[in-house]
């Protein structure tokens, strides 16, 4: 039986978490939580860090210091086992090219050791739409297509956490929304999903929580409708608002600035 404090406890548990590129500290500090049940949305102007963040939970970086847990596993001294808990959302350049989607699915359920019969792979495909498209190649894919397919194969093995990098630059609003369903699909069946998002629009239709970082701090952390409560009369929030209403993209700017990032 589960305890109360088994629970509770986070998929994933970044702690004072710091990245060093040269003398330049890119991730300063950086602590949070996500928790099964939830999307948590890390939100942040060009070259705040939160690529180097997801990088580090990823194993691709060595971080300066902190420690990164994911399902109770350190990714520095139990890194197969913390993998092995985590799905990463790949490029569509990172597939095989001369094979097609349902060669790819196959292909990367044999990698992650599961064995899924060819009624799965038709089964995973007719969930994205995609059960006309098994014969294709991935190049032969539409952009949202393509990450549609994409997010099936890194949770081909049920991992607890989702890490997603920017998932819906550049897709329609169409595609844009299937992808949110898809991963509220996963959140409603109690995975944790982590992604980065430059669109405040996608943060507050999906992510239960959010952390604003710039330059390399989290600066905010809390749920996208609490933090427009607690900020909606601040001055700087105030002089950027449009139409009148405040929303999270204006909290955004009001907490990081108008400066345009190099
Ligand atoms: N390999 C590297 N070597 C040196 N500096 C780097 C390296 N990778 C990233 N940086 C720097 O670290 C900082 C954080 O970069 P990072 O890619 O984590 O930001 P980001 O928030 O993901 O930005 P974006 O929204 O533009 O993708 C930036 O100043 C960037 O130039």
């Amino acid at each position: 039986m589960i305890n109360q404090q088994q629970a509770a406890a986070p998929v994933l548990a970044v702690s004072q978490l710091n990245v060093q590129y040269g003398a330049f500290q890119a991730v300063k500090d950086v602590s949070f939580e996500v928790h099964a049940g939830e999307i948590f949305g890390l939100l942040g102007p060009n070259g705040a860090g939160k690529t180097s963040t997801l990088s580090a939970i990823e194993g691709l970086l060595h971080p300066a210091s902190g420690s990164i847990t994911v399902a109770g596993f350190d990714i520095r001294e139990q890194p197969l086992h913390a993998r092995a808990n985590m799905g990463v959302q790949l490029q569509a350049t990172s597939f095989q090219p001369e094979l097609t989607i349902s060669e790819i699915i196959r292909l990367f359920a044999s990698i992650y050791g599961v064995n899924l019969k060819d009624a799965a792979v038709k089964q995973k495909l007719a969930e994205i739409n995609l059960e006309e498209a098994s014969g294709k190649k991935i190049s032969q894919l539409s952009g949202g297509q393509q990450q549609r397919v994409s997010l099936v194969i890194s949770t081909i093995h049920n991992p607890q956490l989702v890490l997603l990098d920017e998932p819906t630059t550049g897709l329609d609003p169409q595609s844009r929304r299937q992808l949110w369903e898809r991963m509220e699909h996963f959140r409603n069946n109690g995975h944790a999903v982590l992604l980065t998002t430059h669109s405040m629009e996608e943060a507050e239709a999906v992510c239960d929580r959010i952390a604003i970082i710039d330059h390399g701090r989290i600066i905010a952390i809390d749920t996208p409708e609490a933090l427009i409560a607690q900020h909606r009369d601040d001055p700087a929030v105030l002089s950027v608002v449009r139409k009148g209403k405040v929303t999270l993209e204006d909290v955004f700017i009001g907490l990081t600035g108008t400066a345009v990032r190099s």
